[in-house]
């Protein structure tokens, strides 16, 4: 079933911008790039290998998906896929097309995978896929009944972002990554790309207006304005919101027309939510207006490849549940040490862990302890780092409470980083360990013969 709401627009003007999608008059899939695809034969898949039902599992501008069983020989097991039909004679060049493409990315784990063409008298021809039984994410963020936390959203944007970069390296370009089209599988934890239809081989001459207005990039929008790989970009920065939103970025007033011509002209994009900055500066990256501001698809994987190894269980599987969660929730980071100084392997990794530990240090308050007085609360002010060989994290702590009893702490006389001689004993873990002793609400493991330390705060 497709979803309205996530797709954050409505159908309700005669302009017919649908929810979904464009109408087909108005999303042009037929370039005849052959240098794409035309080598390449479909294999024809037996209708006696396939059964299909009568339940149509989703649907789009240009077809249809039914569920089927399909049998590889006679003798082995039946497996469950879906077959994607035309809804007119006059989609069926499209959907071989799409066939066809699909066809060339099997090696990409994250592109559906396909068995071949099938044909029936009475429906025509179809796409006989692998069947993702997790539905999209266009339903997943919507779902408030599947609770999933930063990890999972992190392993699904590093699954999409490998996708991406196969495409990019290989001159191709998708031009409608949206929710609708990323399907969920495996108790959700794998992640696939669907609907090619409108996948193309780069130009220098790119100008045909195509997508979904909510994630369609404004270089697209603006008419005769060339553009390039960078509008797969664009949609990643707003899928990327969406996942961790779990919202409409728009207004559902807003017309698909108006909401472009704000996009373009007007510069409007998502609102800002509670999401570490790590993460919000990244996809304000992605949607830049100015496509050579937002990061290659090899920056994007680079930079997922690293959030990955910081958030744990990016890879247990999700249940249904019959609580309803609104958020994602924080989950401990790992930060990787060499000789008692903090190491991040690239420019990248310094910057997540050097925000990462800001936000998370930010939103430690000093409990009271026994016998040690009121409450008082500490405002941590991180030092940035300014060049790379600096990459270790200093902290400067402020006291902003009156008792006494914190001004004379142990952080004084670590409270200028220049003072301390960070390979020697770094500041953060003198500042930890003193926040322990305090029994203040924080855990620190050290963990990997101190090489990791994890730090969870309440
Ligand atoms: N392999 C699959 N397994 C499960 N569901 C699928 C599969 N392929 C498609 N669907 C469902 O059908 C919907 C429509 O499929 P698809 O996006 O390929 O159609 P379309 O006509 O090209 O759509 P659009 O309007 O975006 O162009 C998907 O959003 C998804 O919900």
């Amino acid at each position: 079933m497709e979803d309205n709401e996530a797709s954050g627009l409505m159908v309700q003007n005669s302009y017919s911008f649908s929810s979904i999608s464009p109408t087909p008059s108005q999303k042009i899939r037929s370039s005849r790039d052959s240098d794409l695809c035309d080598t390449l034969d479909i294999p024809i898949v037996s209708r006696k290998r396939l059964e299909p039902f009568n339940t149509r599992i989703g649907r789009g501008t240009f077809g249809y998906v039914t569920l089927a069983q399909y049998r590889e020989s006679p003798e082995s097991e039946p497996t469950k896929v879906a077959i994607k039909f035309a809804n007119k004679e006059t989609t069926k060049d499209s959907l071989k097309r799409e066939a066809k493409v699909l066809l060339q990315l099997q090696e990409n784990g994250h592109c559906i995978k396909i068995y071949g063409m099938c044909k029936y008298p009475d429906k025509g021809i179809g796409v006989v896929m692998e069947y993702m039984d997790c539905k999209s994410m266009a339903e997943l963020v919507n779902d408030k009944k599947v609770d999933y936390k930063i990890g999972n959203a992190i392993s699904w944007l590093y699954q999409l972002s490998d996708a991406i970069d196969y495409f990019h390296s290989r001159g191709q370009v998708h031009r409608d990554l949206k929710c609708q089209n990323l399907l969920l599988s495996d108790e959700y934890k794998n992640l696939k790309v669907c609907d090619f239809g409108t996948f193309k081989k780069l130009d220098n001459s790119m100008t045909t207006n195509i997508g979904t207005p909510i994630t369609m990039a404004p270089e697209i929008f603006e008419g005769n304005k060339k553009y390039d790989a960078k509008c797969d970009i664009y949609s990643f920065g707003i899928i990327m919101w969406q996942i961790i939103a779990r919202r409409s970025p728009y207004p559902s007033r807003l017309e698909a027309i108006s909401l472009l011509f704000n996009v373009a002209d007007r510069k409007i994009r998502p609102p800002e939510i509670k999401c570490s900055s790590i993460l919000s500066r990244f996809y304000k990256r992605c949607w830049h207006p100015d496509p050579n501001i937002r990061p290659t698809s090899s920056e994007v994987k680079a930079y997922f490849e690293i959030l990955r190894k910081y958030y744990p269980n990016t890879t247990k599987p999700l249940v249904h549940t019959s609580t309803v969660t609104s958020s994602i929730v924080q989950e401990p980071i790992k930060i990787e040490r060499d000789n008692g100084k903090i190491m991040p392997k690239s420019q990248n990794a310094a910057m997540f862990v050097e925000n990462e530990l800001y936000a998370r240090i930010s939103k430690l308050k000093v409990k009271e302890a026994k016998n040690q007085g009121p409450v008082k609360s500490l405002n941590p002010d991180v030092v940035r780092p300014t060049t790379s060989e600096d990459m270790g994290i200093c902290l400067n702590y402020e006291n902003s409470g009156s008792a006494s009893e914190a001004t004379s702490s142990p952080i004084d006389s670590i409270n200028s980083p220049t003072n301390s001689d960070k390979n020697d004993i770094p500041p953060i873990e003198q500042i930890l360990e003193y926040f322990r002793a305090k029994e203040l609400d924080i855990q620190v493991d050290f963990l990997a013969n101190k090489k990791i330390i994890q730090i969870s705060a309440s």
